[in-house]
């Protein structure tokens, strides 16, 4: 490995997001490294959920049927007095929704990592190397990044070169110190109590999420499997996990639901303290280097979306990454990364601080609003968006997302992956390529341009549910880009074609799609 050519692109950490990154950039055709201070999966639970749009992201990577087997849908998230009334329900359904699956997902982090590090070593373009500490990263003469390791075996020190790095080394990046990247406080820090226990007694409680809004001490509550269960609960000024060890006491926080389980039926998995914290990362980019995941982006957990964003992040970079590497986009597109990606990252650790206060903020008189608010936070349009109609917000502006005066709304926003012809879902027709998704019919000199450019040509018919979105969208035909987002949408194909670019992804890397 020592001193070989550079190669294309080396991973830093072997969390979710650099995987999920490592993982779509093989389906590329492209070469990975992928190395991690660990070599295999950390065994303790951290995330539980994932929304549809995460979901499908998996999908696209084969592995619908894999986190299927491993997860369970929930029914949304409830906010829930101090006395556990229900204030506010926002439903999800277990149901496929426009994404094509269950719209909320409970799960076990090791479990999704295990199915996610298995795939990854079936892939002939990834190399994964465990046991491996990052010491140090800087740019060779000729641009490439040379990244300083030490086999944590063996104690030798080596060094690998990379066109291109790739940070996912968590909330305490070394990648970003050595880069001197600041990170922004958005101004939240609480300490909660977490507690994961398996049980096969049932709580017989409403299966989704609890979030209990009581300022004297919040909590949240919710079934993550089959016999496992997450509670979550602020701790106090003087309390510490360690109060927290031996059941009884644990009792006094759990009992509203597990009051009827005996001792004997219940076990504790582990308690631990956390930190929630609301943290973003000045810059995502620096030269040949990018941060994802945890190193770019820390939110509290109230609205269940840490692990979703390091998966977006990859989803957002990876075909990028793939198009300037095999030449067929410009270099200068691996900026709308952070363009797009902070904005949206940003926008989404907002609304889950905002979540955190409405649990806890404000004594009595918070008890008095939440009553008055709670029923009404629809009418709120950021929380409209994504706590009722379970969507993220759109992308921003840029290169590759174009607004203007006729683009209407959809620039920025996911396609549905919806049914295209009664059985195959659009993710299935176009798999990790563009697409022009148009309402009228394509001349035969549109269509061989489209496929030219080794994009998909598809026409909707009225009345199918792609229609329907074009329609309400004010568009007639879109240009979707690999990742699912609308990059330009205007009222004919003539109009959103010059939108798009170029783009080939070797067929043989193209999986064979398996829907869950
Ligand atoms: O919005 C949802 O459907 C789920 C929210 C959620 C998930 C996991 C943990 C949480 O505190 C909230």
């Amino acid at each position: 490995m020592t001193g070989s050519a550079a190669h294309p692109v080396v991973v830093l950490g072997a969390g979710p997001a650099g995987v999920v990154a490592a993982l779509l950039l093989s389906q590329q055709g492209v070469p990975v490294l992928v190395l991690d201070r660990w070599s295999s999966v950390y065994p303790q639970p951290r995330a539980v959920h994932l929304d549809d749009e995460v979901y499908r992201l998996l999908g696209r990577l084969g592995l619908a049927g894999a986190f299927a087997a491993i997860s369970r849908p929930a029914l949304g998230l409830r906010a829930l007095s101090a006395d556990h009334r229900v204030l506010a329900e926002f439903s999800r359904s277990e149901a496929t929704g426009v994404h094509g699956y269950p719209q909320a997902s409970m799960f076990d982090q090791p479990d999704l990592e295990a199915a996610l590090r298995a795939d990854l070593q079936q892939r002939p373009e990834v190399t994964f190397r465990g046991d491996v500490e990052i010491t140090g990263l800087s740019t060779s003469p000729g641009g490439s990044v040379r990244v300083e390791l030490q086999d944590r075996l063996t104690g030798v020190e080596e060094h690998v070169t990379a066109e291109y790095v790739l940070g996912c080394d968590g909330a305490n990046s070394l990648v970003r110190q050595v880069l001197g990247i600041g990170v922004r406080d958005l101004g939240f820090a609480q300490r909660w109590l977490v507690v994961d226990v398996a049980t096969t007694a049932e709580m017989d409680a409403w299966e989704g999420v609890h979030q209990v809004c009581d300022p004297r001490r919040a909590g949240t509550y919710m079934r993550i499997g089959t016999t496992r269960y997450r509670w979550e609960f602020q701790l106090l000024a003087g309390e510490s996990a360690a109060d927290y060890t031996d059941l009884a006491r644990l009792r006094t926080l759990i009992d509203p639901w597990a009051a009827h389980v005996a001792d004997e039926e219940l076990t504790v998995l582990r308690t631990a303290e956390y930190e929630f914290r609301a943290q973003v990362a000045e810059q995502w980019r620096s030269g040949r280097v990018f941060l994802l995941g945890d190193a770019a982006h820390l939110t509290p957990p109230f609205i269940g979306q840490g692990m979703g964003a390091g998966l977006r992040d990859a989803a957002n970079l990876s075909w990028k990454l793939a198009g300037v590497l095999r030449g067929e986009l410009p270099g200068d597109v691996l900026d709308t990364y952070q363009a797009e990606r902070k904005p949206h990252a940003t926008a989404m650790v907002r609304l889950a601080i905002g979540l955190g206060r409405a649990m806890t903020d404000g004594g009595r008189l918070g008890d008095l609003l939440r009553e008055l608010v709670a029923p009404r936070l629809q009418l709120l349009p950021g929380v409209r968006a994504r706590v009722l109609d379970s969507a993220t917000p759109r992308l921003s502006a840029g290169p590759l997302v174009r607004r203007s005066l006729r683009s209407g709304p959809l620039p920025g926003r996911l396609c549905p992956n919806a049914l295209v012809d009664g059985q195959r879902r659009l993710d299935e027709v176009a798999p990790d390529q563009f697409l022009l998704v148009s309402r009228q019919p394509f001349t035969g000199q549109q269509r061989d341009t489209v496929e030219r450019r080794g994009a998909v040509p598809l026409q909707v018919r009225a009345g199918e549910p792609l229609e329907r979105w074009l329609r309400r969208g004010r568009a007639g035909a879109v240009v979707v880009r690999p990742d699912g987002t609308v990059l330009a949408a205007d009222r004919t194909v003539a109009a959103v074609l010059p939108h798009l670019p170029s783009f080939r992804v070797p067929a043989t890397t193209r999986p064979a799609l398996r829907v869950g």
